[in-house]
């Protein structure tokens, strides 16, 4: 996709860069479950996170097109199911939760969580789009349970879209991660008694924190002790019925290779985390932006402008014979250049298999590049020299332009320094926000955004409009902008600044906290 597209940005940073972002550290160790001590409670926030994914997607009904992957599993209504017995819902939910917000709906944010614990635990990297709807209300009922007998569970997996085939192959990808433990599920999973097991909690195969084929290796040399296999109750041997269903010639194939496996499984995984309602359009697979702009900023500060931000090269080692020069283009189509500075690097899992991928950043925030406010700026792009190639000498360098279209960037409607607290003592304080709209630009509209949730859950954004100034206010700091202002006070909720340019709706995606600004002279 061509960048800026703030949703998908939105997406593929929550996607990629996952060293910066909320999941990824929740899954590293992979033991890690963040309400015990890890590795002692014989859970994972991991094992939570897949579950979860499955059983938001479970209510799917592809004949009515209603269920799938869309935030369902958050209703009261719907935990308290007997199918979606235990507490690793509610527990995923309160973790990744917050990395919600206005672009990446909450089933985005339940897809990448499965995705970022698969990948990060040894499992292939897993095909993503974005886009999902979160739903209004609670879905049919409709996850399996292991009490029900194969001819239920095949009708039910057909009911979400796989076949008998695909039923094995993706309880058996689910099932190489976790177990079944004792609280919720005292018939199947006795009491341990285990200081290093504390919650009880009968493993579906022998490495229950990692991606690998022994779920099916371990059935087929009969070695396994996965619960819902060789459990003593055969009523609730589901797995045992299931994956025997074709006289074991899936999980045959899977235990004798690895490879397959992981590849069926990154197919499967993504399947059902593709599994939407009807009337969803997914985007694209995102694939990783070769340099993508990240946190620009434009500030206003008398008939200058501070150009502030950061770009990251996905798949770049650190180096320090590396030059970055920002190119950048104004209104008179004359071009500036900045030499920018490492920011480090940064490194992702989305590789799969284990793997990362490092990552380098580099800035160019503090002050910023200054530019002259009349001129402004347009367009930019970025190029890279590497081991002695002359930066100076324009030769060589490795250009990132988007194939020549350059990265847009919106000056239409700014931030103003001279934005200040009229009643810092106040609480909560009070504040004047200061945007500078652009001569010439067709600004309708400037207003405050404040994401809310609204009475389900749903991320909403409630927009306060900035009053347009009277033409002879005189007002204008400056020949090239008009300051546009709003008295506000400081509250909780986080605000950024939007506006309608050419019937466009934009945010400058700045995030204004009041308390950081200074008082009003
Ligand atoms: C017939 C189908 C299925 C049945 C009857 C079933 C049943 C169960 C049961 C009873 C548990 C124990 C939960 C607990 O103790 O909290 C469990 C755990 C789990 N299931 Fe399934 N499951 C099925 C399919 C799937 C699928 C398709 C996936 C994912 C692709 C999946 C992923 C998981 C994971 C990751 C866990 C471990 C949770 C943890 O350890 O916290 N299951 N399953």
């Amino acid at each position: 996709y061509i960048w800026p597209s703030p949703q998908l940005d939105a997406l593929e940073s929550l996607r990629f860069d996952t060293d910066r972002h909320q999941l990824a550290p929740f899954v590293q160790p992979c033991t890690f479950f963040i309400f015990e001590v890890a590795g002692k409670s014989g859970r994972s926030n991991a094992a939570d996170w897949i579950r979860t994914a499955y059983h938001d997607m479970a209510t799917h009904n592809n004949v009515d097109g209603t269920g799938g992957m869309d935030a369902s599993i958050r209703f009261p209504e719907e935990q308290a199911r007997a199918e979606n017995v235990a507490d690793g819902f509610n527990n995923t939910l309160r973790i990744v939760g917050p990395a919600a917000n206005r672009y990446v709906s909450l089933a985005d944010v339940l897809a990448l969580a499965a995705i970022t614990a698969i990948e990060n635990c040894g499992g292939p990297s897993i095909p993503f789009r974005g886009g999902r709807i979160d739903a209004a209300a609670p879905n049919a009922p409709g996850v399996p349970q292991p009490q029900e007998d194969l001819a239920t569970h095949t009708a039910t997996f057909k009911r979400q879209g796989f076949s008998k085939t695909e039923m094995i192959g993706l309880v058996a990808c689910g099932h190489t991660f976790g177990g079944v433990a004792h609280a919720p599920f005292p018939d199947i999973v006795p009491d341990l008694n285990d200081t290093s097991n504390t919650q009880s909690v009968a493993h579906f195969d022998g490495t229950p924190v990692a991606f690998d084929n022994s779920v099916a290796s371990q059935y087929i040399a009969n070695t396994t002790r996965n619960p819902l296999v060789v459990g003593t109750n055969a009523t609730t041997n589901s797995d045992a019925r299931i994956f025997g269903s074709d006289g074991g010639k899936v999980m045959r194939g899977f235990a004798s290779s690895p490879a397959l496996f992981a590849s069926t499984c990154a197919s499967l995984f993504a399947r059902m985390l593709d599994t939407v309602p009807s009337g969803v359009v997914l985007s694209e697979v995102l694939s990783p932006l070769p340099a993508k702009p990240d946190a620009l900023q434009l500030t206003l500060d008398g008939d200058k402008l501070l150009f502030a931000g950061e770009v990251r090269f996905w798949n770049t080692p650190d180096s320090s014979s590396r030059t970055v020069l920002l190119l950048g283009t104004d209104h008179s189509n004359h071009t500036f250049n900045a030499t920018l500075v490492s920011a480090g690097t940064a490194s992702s899992s989305s590789a799969g298999a284990g793997q990362t991928i490092t990552n380098a950043w580099y800035s160019f925030d503090d002050p910023g590049v200054v530019l002259d406010a009349a001129a402004g700026v347009t367009r930019i792009s970025f190029s890279v020299y590497e081991n002695g190639e002359d930066a100076k000498k324009k030769t060589k360098g490795k250009v990132f332009d988007q194939g020549g279209r350059g990265f847009a960037v919106q000056d239409a409607v700014v931030f103003s320094k001279t934005s200040c607290l009229t009643k810092p003592n106040a609480q909560p304080v009070e504040g004047r926000l200061d945007v500078g709209v652009r001569t010439g630009a067709k600004v309708t509209r400037v207003f405050l955004e404040e994401e809310v949730k609204d009475s389900v859950g749903r991320i909403t954004v409630v927009e306060t409009d900035f009053p347009r100034p009277a033409p002879a206010a005189g007002n204008s700091t400056s020949k090239a902008y008009t300051i546009w202002s709003l008295p506000t006070t400081q509250s909780s909720a986080k605000h950024t600044v939007g506006a309608e340019i050419d019937g466009v709706k934009v945010s400058t995606g700045r995030v204004v906290v009041l308390t950081n600004l200074p008082a009003c002279a």
